[in-house]
């Protein structure tokens, strides 16, 4: 039974009656309408609102302690004339409830490790899932699309708050995994999050423009994912870097100054996991790169120069976490793509292929636009929006690149949520020029439709934004929907019965 005491929450600046050690503590909350007799509630400042000014009602709920800044501790003292349980003062109060839930929930996979960066958290965390796996070891990933590998689960974000990361993490230790390979989301990062898990090895893979919602600045942006090296991996660690990032060098220095083992991965001069040349066709690609002076050459069946580099970075990460660099690559020609990340998902009779793709951000459509051009030997087709309640800047710098980049550039819906969809459509064309090129529909199965309808046999279509999601939100609603099914859905269309057959084995194949 876990205690004040074992929780750490005996220590520092307490206010209020001093703590029993021995007291129970029956769990951790962050909202108080989720506390229960013994729980702790951590009050914290939040974007909206003020934890603190929900204290009052957590301690009517049961709470036995609470976690909060003094501030929030004399703001709650008003509300309730004084401080009638424990309040554990901490300039840091989401680290402070991060550790204590670490050791609430105790257990976590021996060997966890962390990616960070705008782009391939989930490629690169789901690749060294595989890695591992390969070599026979029972590992999980975690992250956007939940846990995955030896125990699959559903998620919240990609990146959970403390207590259900840690209560995913001993979940998994519990079915007998020894190796977790998790997304570290700025939001995650910036929200001390993960600062409980005890990590092996981290990577930072880059930095793009996103979540200027969220951050201020990109130099707030940067220091949020770079957290990572400064603060949140311990001395020793492996610190993976993208050694062809601009803030390679600075990601080099703080790992460093941190006592971390760097590993920079990339075509840069000096990386210890150096590309030398990859080359491209239909299936896949070829990648020679050298490490520890060998050369070595492997099979990636991955679409996109980006993914083979997401590929790397994984090996980096099995290896910084303990693994056999020899065991490692052998297990590369193995990796299998990720649902929604540049996944092949049906065929057209002429031959012609549609790829579905995550990509919702500028510099993210550009890469899979220009990874898929080296595959494509006729016209690319791309068919995308733009997500409504979120930054929306990145909005004609998305219909910019897509012009920039493909043939034929049909703008649709993305989960248009409380904004109107035409309007969000018009900031997107707006950045795509005037030449005509790009197409304005609306509803997003008819869009993909269309692109299907338009391909010809040497071309590809790209159907980005959406990836593995199943649904399309307007409003607050949600309507099942599921772009490699609609693209199935179009090509039977198009082209009869037998390419529905055919591609119906197609989605079998898919993971
Ligand atoms: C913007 C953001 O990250 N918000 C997170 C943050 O909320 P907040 O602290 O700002 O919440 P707030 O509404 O201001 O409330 C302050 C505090 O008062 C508490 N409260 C509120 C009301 C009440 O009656 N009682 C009460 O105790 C709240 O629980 C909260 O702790 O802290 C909460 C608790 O830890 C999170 O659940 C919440 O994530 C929300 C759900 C969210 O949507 N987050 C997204 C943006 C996110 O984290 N995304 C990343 C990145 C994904 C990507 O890479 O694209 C992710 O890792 O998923
Ligand atoms: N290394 C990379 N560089 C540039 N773009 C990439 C890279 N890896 C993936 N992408 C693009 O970003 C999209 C998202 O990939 P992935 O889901 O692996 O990243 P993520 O960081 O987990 O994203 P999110 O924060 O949205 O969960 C992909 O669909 C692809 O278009
Ligand atoms: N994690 C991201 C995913 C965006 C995906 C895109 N389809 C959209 O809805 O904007 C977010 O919630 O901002
Ligand atoms: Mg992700």
């Amino acid at each position: 039974m876990a205690t004040l005491h074992s929780l750490g929450l005996c220590d520092g600046l307490i206010l209020g009656p001093a703590p029993d050690p021995s007291a129970a503590v029956a769990g951790l909350c962050v909202d108080s309408r989720e506390t229960k007799p013994g729980f702790v509630f951590a009050a914290l400042k939040g974007g909206a609102l003020d934890g603190a000014e929900f204290a009052q009602y957590a301690l009517r709920m049961g709470a036995v302690a609470v976690i909060c800044s003094l501030d929030g501790a004399l703001r709650a003292r008003e509300d309730v004339g004084g401080f009638p349980v424990p309040f554990i003062v901490d300039a840091d109060p989401r680290r402070r409830l991060a550790l204590a839930a670490a050791r609430f929930f105790g257990a976590q996979p021996g060997t966890v490790v962390a990616v960070t960066g705008t782009a391939g958290k989930t490629s690169a965390a789901s690749f060294t899932r595989q890695l591992w796996a390969a070599m026979g070891l029972r590992a999980a990933n975690l992250g956007t699309i939940g846990v995955e590998g030896a125990v699959t689960a559903a998620l919240a974000a990609t990146t959970p708050e403390p207590i259900s990361l840690h209560r995913a993490l001993a979940a998994m230790a519990a079915e007998g995994v020894t190796h977790c390979a998790m997304e570290a989301s700025s939001h995650g990062l910036a929200q001390r999050r993960l600062d409980g898990v005890r990590l092996a090895a981290g990577a930072f893979l880059n930095l793009g423009r996103d979540h200027l919602d969220y951050h201020p600045d990109m130099a707030d942006y940067a220091s949020a994912k770079l957290r990572l090296f400064a603060e949140v991996l311990p001395a020793g660690a492996a610190a993976v870097i993208n050694a062809d990032s601009p803030l390679a060098p600075v990601a080099a220095q703080i790992a460093a100054a941190r006592g971390l083992r760097a590993i920079r991965v990339g075509t840069a001069e000096g990386a210890e996991l150096r590309l030398l040349d990859a080359s491209f066709h239909a299936e896949g690609q070829t990648a020679r790169f050298s490490w520890e002076g060998r050369e070595h050459s492997v099979e990636l069946p991955l679409i996109g120069g980006f993914q083979g580099a997401n590929a790397l970075a994984a090996a980096a990460l099995a290896i910084g976490a303990g693994s056999e660099a020899g065991a490692v690559f052998a297990a590369l020609p193995r990796l299998v793509g990720v649902r929604g990340r540049m996944e092949h998902v049906a065929t057209r009779a002429n031959g012609a292929r549609i790829y579905v793709d995550y990509a919702h951000k500028p510099d993210a459509l550009a890469a899979a636009l220009d990874a898929l051009r080296l595959h494509t030997p006729g016209r690319l087709i791309v068919a995308f929006g733009a997500g409504g309640d979120r930054d929306a800047g990145k909005r004609p710098l998305m219909g910019a690149a897509a012009a920039a980049r493909a043939d034929v550039v049909i703008v649709t819906d993305d989960n248009p949520r409380s904004e109107d969809p035409a309007a969000i459509r018009a900031a997107v064309l707006a950045g795509c020029g005037g030449d005509g090129r790009a197409e304005e529909v609306g509803d997003r199965a008819e869009a993909i439709l269309r692109g299907v309808d338009a391909l010809g046999p040497r071309d590809r279509l790209l159907i980005a934004g959406k990836g593995h999601e199943t649904g399309q939100i307007v409003g607050r609603e949600v309507t099942p929907f599921d772009d490699a099914e609609a693209a199935r859905a179009a090509v039977a269309a198009l082209d009869g019965l037998d390419a529905d057959i055919e591609s119906d084995l197609d989605g079998e194949d898919a993971p």
